[in-house]
């Protein structure tokens, strides 16, 4: 036998009671014996409630009474057959009328006590329970109302009655002992006193109508039918990828909806689980779900933990001072004080040095307890053994829990590491010594970040979202944007990682999408929702956003977003770039980059900086962060230069390759940038500095290709036209390396600390002398490769090759 709880939204409506009878039906099919418990129709003990109240103001209550009735009405009209409606209606006027009574009285009188009002609401239950019972025997003929207040037995505590458990159980025993041929249908929540007058069970009381029914005749199991899959791993409205947990111990499902998790009432289980008669939640909405079990034992552990709860406004109290050192009893006076006054402690820490003592309270209560605690310890005060308590506000609470935490380490390395890494303070933390929960307060506009973090950091199975924002939608943006479509459903799969990309801006229009923009179509999104371009307020969006795992990208060849770079980094948001004016600035602002980065935790990661794609930023990392030492740096770093020279054969101009280069997406937006050497300085800057050695771009021997004209160039245009002067230059300069059987290679060196670049003809034994295309060639000569060095060689130049770069790093900062 089962005891099936519906809630109110599950009789709100002749849809939602239709849904519950095809569940009886099935189960009735199955051959299991069931008996359900009802709640009042949604909202419709609110409206009681009101009712009474209105009706002790003088307030008039007919117009409620006659909504009421037409609600319940029209279950009627919908679910009855005509013949059978007559004597159903007349049943609820009878009802009705009686209530009508009641609220007559407190409105002549004037005065409404916990136990009319008790009373009152109590119709609710009836109502629905009486209608689904005749809507039910039409399938069922041996269906029967059955109004619990007969069976469960209180105390008089009205509004929030003690329930006489052993009495209650004996009764209920009794009465199914007598009723086995009939299907029965339960009013939830309304119990009597030993007089026999309403009362009823306070939260979650029909639950808790089910659960001590269940018990008592030791069922095979309570079902709760709700508007919800189960109990989930976290809140739904703050984690989007909170999902539904097949199986929960009892402790666990106390431990998880003590904060937040709001399908069940903690109290209400007990019966249930002293008979270990597991609870079972289901959505009537979803009735081949399984749903969540909870039982006697934790089940099979697929995560290390079982769920993350968590309140959204609380406050703390801290309260120091020396006078409570090894002063046993403190503590005692101190929460005795506060329960007596039903303030309840949400929370605890002392720290072992027993100088402080922090707890947590609904911000309700913060204002009451300081008074109280500033009575109670007026003298203490005085004589300045403890300090006034101080109310810290707008705080939240997160708990990870779950029974397997005892078993296992590293789970608060890991909660921990997921705050730290995203930048947020935790400001007290508490543990069980049971280990089923460690708690910790936050500040509260950190709370959907924290919890999003740390679901991430624990369901590992399920995926990990990057937050992106990116700028610039040139040629690197736009390639980036093709090459995240195409991967996105590998890096699902084999890395676990999602990317969403939040916001996305050009120097024209910007547009942001909290829940990710789809890439696939980034321009018409851009185009048809962006608004227009503003850095300040991209930043200030993402920042506001306050994301976990979140990733600013900058793909553009503009100083403007370099300069936003620390407060990006100080709101604990990494950095991906293949920018390269940031690191090729003033040796302090690449010095404080770095600094502020390692400060707050994040990464700024711009391998793209240097020959594209190719691995030379991270080689040279890799070789200096594992002792190695540099010697010397000899490079090719021109995607384009190198692209040049290696063209520039036969009969074809210079200006016209260099059109190609551009062509090809090798060159800087602005091409000047790659002939007048600038780009290649940048780049052996960067170099340099990873290197170790701190240096300013003056201090670079920079050698041109150019004839001083060119140099000159104002515009592009214009630069382009010069190109076109100098072909007798260029082609003289082809001639004598063609001549002494060599090619012009742009090279850039580092040696003791000092950087050179400039033009040089080299033979077929110099290494650099084969290269082809857009190639790149770096050769590091280090402690260790001192013989032969480490050489990295290969297209350092073109918008695959870099996007493909900027996308590894995006990944790498993900991680
Ligand atoms: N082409 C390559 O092979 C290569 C290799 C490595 C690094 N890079 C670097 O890639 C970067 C981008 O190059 P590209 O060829 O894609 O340039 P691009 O000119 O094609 O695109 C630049 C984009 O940046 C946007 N932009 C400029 N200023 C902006 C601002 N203030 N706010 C928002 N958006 C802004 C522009 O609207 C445009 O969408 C450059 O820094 C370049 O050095 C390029
Ligand atoms: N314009 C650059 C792109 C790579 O940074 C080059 O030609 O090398
Ligand atoms: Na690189």
């Amino acid at each position: 036998m089962k005891v099936l709880k519906f809630g109110g939204t599950s009789v709100g409506s002749a849809e939602s009671i239709n849904s519950l009878l095809e569940i009886l039906k099935e189960a009735y099919a199955r051959g299991e014996k069931s008996i359900v418990v009802l709640s009042a129709m949604s909202g419709v003990t609110n409206l009681l409630a009101q009712m009474a109240e209105d009706a002790e103001q003088g307030i008039n209550f007919t117009p409620a009474l006659k909504a009421l009735e037409n609600k319940h009405f029209a279950v009627i009209k919908q679910l009855i057959k005509i013949k059978h409606q007559n004597p159903v209606f007349t049943q609820l006027k009878i009802f009705l009328n009686e209530l009508e009574d009641l609220l007559q009285g407190i409105y002549n009188l004037r005065e409404l006590s916990a136990q009319s009002k008790d009373l009152v609401v109590s119709y609710g239950e009836r109502f629905s329970t009486f209608l689904v019972s005749k809507i039910a025997a039409q399938y069922f003929p041996e269906s029967l109302f059955v109004d619990a207040s007969s069976l469960i037995k209180t105390d008089s505590h009205f509004g929030n009655a003690k329930v006489d458990l052993p009495q209650s159980k004996q009764l209920i025993q009794t009465f199914f002992q007598q009723h086995q041929a009939h299907f029965l249908f339960v009013t939830g929540f309304i119990a009597s006193n030993e007089q026999g007058r309403i009362t009823t069970l306070g939260r979650g009381g029909s639950d808790y109508t089910a659960a001590i029914i269940g018990a008592a005749l030791k069922a095979e199991a309570i079902e709760i039918w709700t508007d919800v899959d189960g109990m989930l791993t976290a809140d739904p409205r703050l984690v989007k990828k909170a999902f539904p947990l097949p199986v929960l111990s009892y402790t666990e499902a106390m431990e998880l909806s003590y904060f937040g998790a709001k399908v069940i009432y903690p109290p209400t289980m007990i019966p249930a689980f002293m008979e270990k008669v597991p609870i079972v939640i289901r959505n009537t909405f979803n009735p081949t779900f399984p749903g969540t079990v909870i039982q006697h034992d934790s089940g099979k552990a697929n995560f290390p933990i079982k769920g993350i709860s968590s309140i959204n406004a609380i406050s703390v109290i801290n309260l120091s001072g020396s006078g409570m050192i090894g002063k046993a009893g403190f503590s005692g006076r101190l929460f005795s004080l506060l329960a007596h006054e039903q303030i309840n402690i949400i929370l605890i820490t002392q720290s072992s040095s027993e100088h402080s003592i922090t707890f947590a309270v609904q911000p309700a209560d913060a204002i009451k307890a300081k008074k109280l605690i500033e009575t109670e310890f007026e003298l203490e005060l005085l004589a300045k053994k403890i300090e006034p308590p101080v109310i810290e506000e707008n705080l939240s609470v997160l708990a990870i829990v779950g029974e397997n935490m005892k078993h296992t380490p590293g789970i608060s390395g890991r909660l921990f590491s997921a705050l730290g890494r995203n930048g947020i303070n935790v400001r007290a933390i508490a543990q069980g010594s049971s280990e089923y929960n460690i708690s910790v307060i936050i500040s509260q506009i950190d709370l959907s970040k924290a919890l999003n973090a740390i679901h991430d950091a624990f369901f590992t199975a399920l995926k990990k979202t990057l937050h992106v924002f990116t700028l610039g939608t040139g040629n690197i943006g736009s390639t980036l944007f093709k090459q995240l479509v195409e991967q996105q459903d590998f890096l699902r799969d084999h890395n676990g990682i999602q990317i969403k990309v939040i916001g996305i801006s050009n120097s024209r229009k910007m547009v942001f999408d909290p829940e990710g923009i789809s890439v696939a179509s980034w321009e018409e999104a851009l185009n048809q929702q962006g608004e227009t371009a503003n850095l300040e307020e991209f930043i200030q969006r993402m920042q506001k956003l306050n994301l976990p795992n979140c990733i600013f990208v900058d793909n553009t060849a503009s100083i403007e977003p370099t300069k936003h770079y620390i407060p990006i980094f100080e709101s604990n948001i990494s950095i991906v770039t293949c920018n390269k004016i940031a690191n090729s600035s003033r040796y302090a602002t690449y010095k404080h980059l770095r600094d502020t980065a390692r400060n707050y935790g994040v990464d700024f990661l711009y391998e793209t900086n240097v020959g594209a794609g190719l691995p030379i930023v991270r080689t040279l990392k890799d070789l200096m962060t594992s002792g190695d030492r540099i010697l010397r740096i000899e490079a090719i770093l021109s995607g384009t230069i190198s692209y040049i020279f290696n063209n520039f054969t036969g009969d074809v101009s210079f200006h016209d390759v260099v059109r190609k280069a551009q062509a090809l997406g090798y060159t800087e937006p602005d091409p000047r940038d790659d002939l007048r050497g600038t780009d290649f300085m940048r780049k052996m800057l960067i170099l340099a500095r990873d290197a170790g050695n701190v240096i300013e771009a003056e201090e670079v021997q920079l050698g041109t290709i150019l004839p001083e004209a060119c140099l000159q160039a104002s515009t592009v245009d214009d630069f382009y036209t010069e190109l076109q002067h100098a072909d007798s230059y260029f082609n003289a300069l082809k001639e004598q390396a063609q001549h002494e059987n060599k090619t012009i290679r742009y090279i850039g060196k580092l040696e003791n600390g000092q950087v050179t670049i400039g033009l040089e003809l080299v033979d077929d034994q110099h290494p650099f002398f084969s290269l082809s295309g857009s190639d790149n060639i770096i050769s590091f000569t280090t402690e260790r490769y001192k013989e032969r060095p480490l050489v990295v060689k290969g297209p350092g130049a073109g918008s695959e090759v870099t996007a493909g770069g900027v996308f590894a790093d995006l990944v790498n900062a993900g991680m």
